[in-house]
């Protein structure tokens, strides 16, 4: 079916946030973010619990006024436009669906609401709702209450309401948090299919790093207020900008390391690091790897000493779990089912690929 939905493509909004704060009483929630999104393209915010996330995404909607700096749509300062008069299009996870309305007037409700002058004929959004129900593949349900759907159905109910004004930019807000994991995989996948077919600009809010990691085009990882880094999924796993990001997104191993004349000592000794590694400046600093740039090599000199505490399957390897010596750390890699080691045995770990960054962990 041609969906005239499609149309939005052309009309997707791009939008820039220059120096971007905001304070809640003494608190500093966002403290100078800068950000530019492209038109079509699907951002995840990314951070945990009170990172401020909700907040820019408030921000960008217009439901939330900031402190200092400016909001742009398509280059127009829209700082201080009303939410009303922005032409977005909302999913939160708490936004709950009108109980007493069936699911097609739920959708209809944003089209219904406007004043008479600028509603389409009832014909007109009737076709529109029953074309936006098989979008998100509810066709046969319209005439329900949200009561008789399930938690992930609803879900999509709220997002045909959210696309029945013809956003030209989306915000979703954990719209899936309350689903079980499953649903959530699917409707995550579903989600990103239904934003390039409609082709408008979306933005999303998440705390769970897969969901990040698989939707975005691009994830901006945010702790405290700031923003630590923007770049594609890819980029953020494999080359992490902080500390921070390397420990929040995706596993990680972490040893605390002193760098001096060019050499990571751990201990009274140093560390063979991969070839090409970067080093920090002189002084304290953290190393990073992921369980799965790891080997165990026989060589008592080539890496971590550590005593193996538990091993489990892991996806077609082994998850090793030890106890690395002299450090009250555990360690975590995977290798071959293999001669993979039996708990109590003494090895040697050798990171295959790390990451350092200057600074000692926090406490
Ligand atoms: N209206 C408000 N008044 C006071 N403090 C607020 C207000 N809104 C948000 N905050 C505070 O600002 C900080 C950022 O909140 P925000 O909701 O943006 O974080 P978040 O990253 O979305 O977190 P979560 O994942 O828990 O929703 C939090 O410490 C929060 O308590």
């Amino acid at each position: 079916m041609a969906l005239r939905l499609s149309r939005q493509g052309d009309r997707a909004l791009s939008i820039k946030l220059d120096t971007i704060s905001k304070n809640f009483g003494g608190f500093t929630a966002l403290g100078n973010i800068n950000l530019e999104i492209e038109p079509g393209e699907f951002l995840a915010l990314l951070g945990p619990s009170g990172s401020g996330k909700t907040t820019l995404l408030r921000i960008i909607a217009g439901l939330e006024f900031p402190d200092t700096g400016r909001v742009y749509y398509d280059g127009d300062d829209i700082t201080d436009l009303k939410v009303a008069d922005r032409g977005v299009g909302f999913v939160f996870q708490h936004y709950a669906l009108f109980r007493h309305m069936t699911v097609a007037d739920n959708v209809a409700f944003g089209l219904t609401v406007r004043k008479r002058r600028d509603r389409p004929a009832k014909s007109v959004i009737q076709a529109r709702v029953q074309e936006l129900l098989d979008l998100v593949q509810l066709g046969h349900l319209g005439k329900r209450y949200p009561a008789q759907l399930s938690g992930g159905q609803r879900q999509r109910v709220a997002l045909a309401r959210a696309l029945a004004v013809e956003p030209r930019l989306l915000l979703l807000d954990e719209p899936f948090g309350a689903l079980d994991a499953r649903v959530r995989k699917d409707l995550r996948r579903w989600l990103r299919e239904l934003h390039d077919s409609v082709g408008l600009t979306s933005i999303f809010v998440t705390h769970d790093q897969d969901e990040a990691l698989e939707l975005a085009d691009r994830v901006v990882v945010m702790d405290h207020g700031v923003i630590e880094q923007i770049d594609t999924p890819q980029k953020i796993y494999d080359e992490p900008a902080s500390a921070f990001v390397f420990d929040f997104v995706g596993e990680s191993n972490q040893v605390a390391v002193t760098i001096a004349g060019g050499e990571a000592r751990l201990f009274d000794r140093t560390l063979p690091l991969p070839a090409g590694t970067t080093l920090p400046g002189d002084g304290p600093a953290r190393l990073f790897f992921r369980p799965h740039d790891a080997e165990i090599v026989a060589d008592d000199k080539a890496g971590l000493a550590a005593t193996v505490t538990l091993t489990r399957p892991n996806s077609g390897s082994i998850r090793v779990e030890g106890k690395l010596d002299g450090l009250d750390r555990l360690v975590e890699i995977d290798v071959p089912v293999e001669g993979a080691p039996q708990v109590g045995e003494r090895i040697i770990v050798r990171p295959t690929r790390v990451k350092l960054y200057a600074g000692r962990a926090e406490a």
